[in-house]
């Protein structure tokens, strides 16, 4: 099958290749002419572990080519939307205009039979309104709304292997030529039983902005148990292990710490609320405000445990930042904690040097006003301080006692309750974490 992909992003550019994989012919679109020319050259324009080496083969195959030309989608007969959907400046709502482009540009290239599919995560009421705008220009075209749910650091797997599949259909029979035409797309992962639901548009949606909350939910709940695991000595990370042994509970996304960031987690429930506003059920997410105030606070909170380990002033303190990406796998620093903390540092007199094994070419563009090291070891020359904010492997395997060799004062904050405590206190470092006693 021919298929288009819009916006070749952290999404898109691995999607478009999966298809690839899958056995499709497929063209990737974006407006970004650097991604595109990365891309043609079979280089990934973000870090994602295993995707290089996937857009290397199925580019080698011949099925899969990118364009900034949307005019290229024109002959395939599913058209992915994969563009963003990041928070407005200054409010909570996200910002609808790529995709909102994005669909006006594919109205002249489609053709009756064709098939728009969103997956990008949109507001409640987006694909309703798109299907409109679609079939009124383009009558016999349809829409379907197609939720994705990887995780950065294990895009390709998750694409391939999705946990399951969300179909958000048109009714009647254009609901039955658009299911088809997805079976037909995701025939592999279809045919070894993955999990399908099928919906209208508004629960597809919703299933998605779900999902996230209930992720994003889950993480700020072990850390408001932190902040009481510090008020009353007891330790988060047992605790978590306790209540994960519970399977109706589960230990996965139980990791306390310097809470979420990234590209959607905090856009996703901000956007959330505000959809809920507009339909006038602002009511009943009102707990996602807590949820994002808990997360926010432990940015706070571990800026104040640098200033208390430092002997209670920043100023002047030497302070290396271990990981600047908001997750380990990743080179994505949108809303990452880790540089939040990072700045503020900066901002309360200290000097502060970052380090991160994927994460620096982006964050010296986003933050030109930090400090930069190629090392952990660089970084912390001669530090009062070691935080360790992004838990990445590097980090967590570091050497305590040659490490201690390097730094002015062994103290270590470990961000991510990622580090042997035990180890490193062993080693003679002062050991400081969110939510658990110091060692
Ligand atoms: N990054 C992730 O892990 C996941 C993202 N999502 C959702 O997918 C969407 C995309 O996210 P990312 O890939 O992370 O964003 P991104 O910002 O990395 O990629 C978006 C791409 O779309 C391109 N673009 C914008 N307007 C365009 C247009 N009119 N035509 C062609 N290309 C255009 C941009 O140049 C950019 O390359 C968002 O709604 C996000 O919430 C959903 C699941 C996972
Ligand atoms: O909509 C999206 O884009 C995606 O958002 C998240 O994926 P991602 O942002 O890649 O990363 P996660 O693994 O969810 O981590 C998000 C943040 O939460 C933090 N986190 C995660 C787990 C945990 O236990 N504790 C914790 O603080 C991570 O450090 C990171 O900053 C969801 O996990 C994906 O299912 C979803 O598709």
């Amino acid at each position: 099958m021919r298929i288009s992909v819009i916006g070749c992003g952290y999404l898109g550019a691995v999607h478009a290749a999966s298809m690839a994989k899958l056995g499709h012919d497929v063209v990737g679109i974006d407006v970004d002419h650097d991604k595109v020319q990365a891309l043609c050259r079979a280089r990934a324009p973000f870090y994602e572990p295993g995707f290089e080496e996937l857009l290397a083969g199925t580019l080698d195959t011949g099925r899969l080519s990118f364009s900034t030309d949307v005019g290229d989608a024109a002959g395939s007969q599913v058209h992915f939307v994969c563009v963003g959907t990041p928070q407005k400046r200054g409010e909570y709502a996200a910002d609808m205009h790529y995709v909102q482009d994005a669909v006006e540009s594919l109205l002249g290239v489609l053709a009756p039979g064709d098939l728009v599919v969103g997956k990008s995560t949109v507001p409640v009421g987006t694909a309703a309104a798109l299907a409109e705008l679609v079939q009124e220009k383009v009558p016999g075209a349809l829409l379907a709304w197609n939720p994705e749910f990887l995780r950065e650091g294990f895009a390709v797997q998750d694409t391939l292997h999705p946990d399951r599949l969300v179909y958000g259909l048109p009714a009647g029979p254009d609901g039955e030529t658009a299911r088809a035409l997805l079976d037909e797309v995701y025939a592999p992962i279809v045919e070894r039983g993955t999990p399908k639901v099928e919906t209208d548009y508004a629960t597809a949606e919703m299933v998605k902005t779900a999902a996230n909350s209930f992720l994003a939910t889950k993480i700020s709940f072990i850390n408001a148990m932190a902040e009481l695991c510090e008020a009353t000595g007891a330790d988060v990370k047992l605790l978590a292990d306790a209540i994960g042994y519970d399977d109706r509970i589960g230990r996965k996304f139980l990791n306390a710490g310097l809470g979420f960031g990234g590209g959607c987690l905090p856009k996703d429930i901000r956007a959330f609320m505000a959809r809920a506003g507009e339909l006038g059920a602002d009511q009943a997410l009102t707990f996602l405000k807590e949820v994002d105030n808990i997360n926010m606070r432990r940015r706070i909170r571990m800026v104040e445990l640098a200033r208390e380990v430092c002997d209670g002033s920043l100023l002047g303190k030497r302070i290396a930042v271990l990981g600047a990406a908001f997750k380990p796998d990743s080179d994505d620093i949108r809303d990452s904690p880790a540089l939040n903390v990072a700045a503020q540092l900066q901002l309360q007199g200290a000097v502060v040097r970052v380090t991160d094994p994927a994460a620096v070419e982006n964050s010296r563009r986003l933050w030109p006003q930090l400090d930069y090291a190629d090392t952990p070891e660089e970084a912390a020359d001669r530090a009062d301080a070691v935080l360790v904010l992004t838990e990445w492997r590097q980090y967590r395997e570091l050497d305590p006692v040659s490490f201690g060799a390097v730094v002015r004062q062994k103290r270590v904050l470990d961000g991510r309750n990622a580090l042997d405590r035990d180890a490193w206190t062993a080693a003679g470092w002062t050991y400081r974490a969110l939510g658990r006693r110091a060692g």
